[in-house]
């Protein structure tokens, strides 16, 4: 896992290092991975236009020390003070080196403009003078390469509820902090660039999955394995108003680690599910259940609230979610929605949601006793305990009908092959993924190929 970390987190490990090292030497081991950072973004340093903005803080400081690295290795660098005060070391160092102070007016033929407005010291949103600065870049083309964070964003939570810098690149320092892997902050960071500063770090708030995490937890059959003991899943998905649901939900679930799948539900619909997937069965005994998808008219909330107290673990997923209350124990409830659907849950707009997904989904997790999949761009999963963990490797292909009844399957089998719900839909996400990156290769994709590229995707994974 990649991990991220709260400012707090941060600047405590930030104060016991720097009390054990020289005065500025993790300012300069920062600037000095800065400098690099911004050198092979430009692809050299020598000529080079640098315009630096300058906050009052280290943010700043960081910026001017790389300025003067730069300067020194022949670039053309400015800096921009946007408030009355800035990093006095920084700032004489800049000047020694050959930079000098200018105005707003040098921004627009310059090759890169570098935020160093505000870090982790700053507050959402950026002031006047700031804000007029990057509305010329954005104006002018100039890309901007931040210092740390995108100045404006919220550091620990990823909101962006007021104007902020959008980077194409971020260059952070000792630890990812959360805005850098949750929407929308994540979208304002581009590509982020950690440099190691030595900080010796607690364990983090956050955690991004990578491909060894999801390998070390997918069930992988081994030689006394039966279809039974692999797991068997029951589909409660799809109605006769929406058939495709059930046949698409089953395609995910047959692509996960589970010995065999029953569907539950109107005949009709179970026989366009046996016609595209022979290998399914009717009602029987479950090891988990999926529930939810395309429902529709045959949401029946009594039968599936008996289903949630039952011992067997569930994904519930779109209509499902209508049945889900705040009483009883569910930590073995796997939730699917999307921003609407959990604003709906939680009784707040979409927008709010959008804004803020990282503190719904936690309140979600919290308030209902279970286990939050947040869909979107960058998935976010909150456990009841507290933990969390965001998948980045969509494609925005993946926003195509059906995708969602894909993983609500594909969760299921993993609920059904003995895995914890955070695990689940951990690996139920990284793989989705991974299934729509081959499927789409840059284009469009359907549902029903995401799914059968979920085989590929896992073996891709665990070889
Ligand atoms: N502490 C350390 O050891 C290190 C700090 N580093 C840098 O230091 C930064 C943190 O520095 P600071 O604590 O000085 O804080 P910042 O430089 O992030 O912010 C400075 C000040 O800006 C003001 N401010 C807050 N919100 C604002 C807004 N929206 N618009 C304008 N001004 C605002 C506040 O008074 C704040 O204290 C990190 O992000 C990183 O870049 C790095 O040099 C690595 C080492
Ligand atoms: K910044």
């Amino acid at each position: 896992m990649r991990h991220a970390h709260t400012v707090e987190q941060v600047r405590a490990a930030e104060a016991e290092l720097m009390a054990k090292l020289p005065e500025g030497t993790l300012m300069q081991r920062a600037a000095t991975g800065l400098a690099v950072a911004i050198s092979n973004f430009l692809g050299g340093t020598y000529g080079a236009r640098v315009v630096l903005l300058i906050g009052s803080g280290d943010n700043g400081g960081d910026a001017l020390y790389a300025g003067a690295n730069l300067a020194r290795r022949g670039a053309q660098v400015t800096a921009v003070l946007l408030s009355d005060r800035a990093h006095a070391g920084g700032l004489d160092a800049l000047k020694v080196a050959g930079g000098r102070v200018g105005s707003t007016d040098d921004i627009p033929s310059t090759d890169v403009v570098v935020d160093g407005i505000v870090g982790i010291g700053g507050r959402p949103g950026l002031r006047a003078e700031a804000l007029a600065a990057v509305r010329v870049a954005e104006r002018y083309g100039v890309p901007i390469v931040a210092v740390d964070t995108p100045s404006g964003v919220d550091v620990d939570t990823g909101a962006t509820p007021e104007p902020h810098v959008n980077a194409a690149l971020t260059v952070t320092f000792g630890t990812h902090k959360i805005c850098h892997f949750v929407d929308p902050a994540a979208t304002a960071c581009g590509p982020v660039h950690l440099v190691d500063i030595g900080l010796d770090l607690p364990s983090a708030e956050v955690q991004v999955l990578q491909a060894a995490d999801i390998r070390a937890l997918y069930p992988v059959p081994h030689g006394e394995s039966d279809k039974y003991s692999r797991g068997v899943l029951g589909l409660m998905v799809g109605s006769t108003q929406y058939p495709g649901a059930a046949v698409i939900a089953t395609a995910g679930a047959l692509a996960g680690p589970v010995g065999m799948v029953r569907y539950v539900g109107p005949d009709a619909v179970a026989n366009a599910v046996r016609e595209a997937h022979p290998e399914v069965v009717g009602d029987g005994r479950v090891q988990a259940w999926a529930i939810g998808s395309g429902l529709g008219d045959e949401l029946d909330i009594p039968r599936i609230r008996e289903l949630l107290d039952a011992d067997e673990p569930v994904v519930l997923d779109a209509d499902g979610l209508k049945a889900l209350d705040d009483s009883g124990d569910h930590v073995d409830v796997l939730i699917t929605p999307h921003a609407g659907e959990l604003s709906r849950l939680l009784g707040v707009d979409r927008a709010t949601v959008e804004g803020e997904r990282l503190k719904y989904a936690r309140l979600a997790a919290e308030t209902f006793d279970v286990t939050v999949l947040l869909k979107g761009a960058t998935t976010v999963i909150a456990s009841p305990d507290g933990e969390v963990r965001i998948n980045t490797n969509a494609t925005p292909w993946l926003a195509t009908a059906g995708a969602g009844d894909v993983l609500a399957g594909l969760c299921g089998a993993l609920l059904a092959g003995g895995l914890t719900p955070l695990d689940a839909a951990s690996a139920g996400a990284y793989l989705h993924a991974a299934a729509a990156n081959l499927a789409s290769a840059g284009g469009p994709t359907t549902a029903i190929t995401v799914a059968q590229s979920l085989p590929e995707a896992t073996r891709r994974l665990l070889s």
